[in-house]
């Protein structure tokens, strides 16, 4: 098989969620931190011969023509087609998903982003990261960030980013069961969206003069979370027993930080069998960054 690549596609968690005010298209206008971690889906692509995209394998709920990778691959494909008027080949793309969908942990959303940087090196398209982030935005609010490939400082619908220190730690992260759908949390009339702005100086102060891995702010998305599905909610309070427990994104996924991997399997051990429970570290970066 020709130019077989393989490249991560990691999770992050929000590590506070400030819903500031609406526009008038719907969308939210946010501030968060945005935290790399080193929990990823793989992603697995090969050149054809000819000019196809194929996914590979079934992903239960989730068609080829809809999966934000072929979807991701085929914006690139016509841009890449649009610069030089020759249609670069086609690929095979398999994805091995561990990532919940509906988790808040932008899953989906990753694999978008990790499409747009291997294909842009598959293809030699030569896109800039700026270029890549435009090109992404229409895909999902998150995408732009997973090719920024930082943790980051998010304001905007998500895609204004800068990047930011946020604790080096380990977290542990329950997935309680449930998909939470995005547009049903940010719609709910309970929802509120009038946080005052912070600035970003206030998180990095915040974290530097304290030694617990208390959270600055709050997700704002979380009661409204917990209201609809109640299993966000009894996770949110088992976790809590252990630290400031948090909601990530629009759920469903909740997550704790600790000091070390041994607290976080100290942690573990206790999770009732019926959730998904696992570790992941914090990244500064993006690990696609140290492959391509
Ligand atoms: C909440 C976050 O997970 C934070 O990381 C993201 O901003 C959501 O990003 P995403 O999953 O990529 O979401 P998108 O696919 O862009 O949007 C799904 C739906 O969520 C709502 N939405 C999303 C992002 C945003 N800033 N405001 C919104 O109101 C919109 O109703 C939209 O139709
Ligand atoms: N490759 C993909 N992986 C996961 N979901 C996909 C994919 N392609 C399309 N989707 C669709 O996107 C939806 C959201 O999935 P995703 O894993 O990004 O959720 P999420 O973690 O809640 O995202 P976010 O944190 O960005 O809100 C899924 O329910 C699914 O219908």
């Amino acid at each position: 098989m020709k130019s077989l690549l393989n490249c991560p596609a990691p999770a992050k968690l929000n590590l506070f969620l400030h819903v500031n005010g609406r526009r008038a298209d719907g969308y939210h206008l946010l501030q968060s931190v945005f935290q790399i971690i080193d929990r990823s889906d793989t992603l697995h692509f090969s050149l054809r011969d000819d000019q196809e995209l194929h996914r590979t394998n079934d992903i239960e709920g989730v068609p080829a023509e809809q999966d934000l990778v072929i979807r991701a691959a085929r914006i690139l494909q016509a841009e890449v087609l649009r610069r030089t008027a020759a249609m670069p080949p086609g690929v095979n793309i398999t994805v091995d998903k561990i990532l919940p969908m509906g988790g808040g942990l932008g899953g989906g959303s990753s694999d978008a982003a990790t499409t747009f940087m291997a294909l842009n090196k598959l293809w030699n398209a030569g896109l800039t990261r700026e270029e890549l982030m435009a090109l992404a935005l229409p895909l999902g609010a998150d995408v732009p960030f997973f090719i920024f490939g930082e943790t980051g400082f998010a304001e905007g619908v998500g895609e204004d980013l800068q990047p930011v220190a946020a604790p080096d730690c380990w977290y542990v992260v329950i997935e309680p069961g449930v998909a939470c759908p995005t547009g049903q949390i940010f719609t709910s009339e309970h929802l509120t969206r009038n946080t005052p702005p912070v600035k970003m100086s206030d998180f990095s102060s915040y974290h530097a003069n304290r030694q617990d891995l208390r959270q600055f702010g709050k997700n704002d998305l979380q009661q409204v979370a917990c209201r609809l599905f109640p299993q966000v909610a009894e996770a949110v309070e088992w976790l809590g027993a252990y630290g400031d427990a948090r909601m990530t994104g629009s759920g469903a996924c909740v997550f704790v930080a600790v000091h070390s991997e041994e607290q976080a399997d100290a942690v573990l051990a206790k999770v009732p069998a019926a959730w998904t429970g696992w570790k992941a570290k914090a990244l500064k970066r993006h690990p696609i960054i140290a492959k391509l």
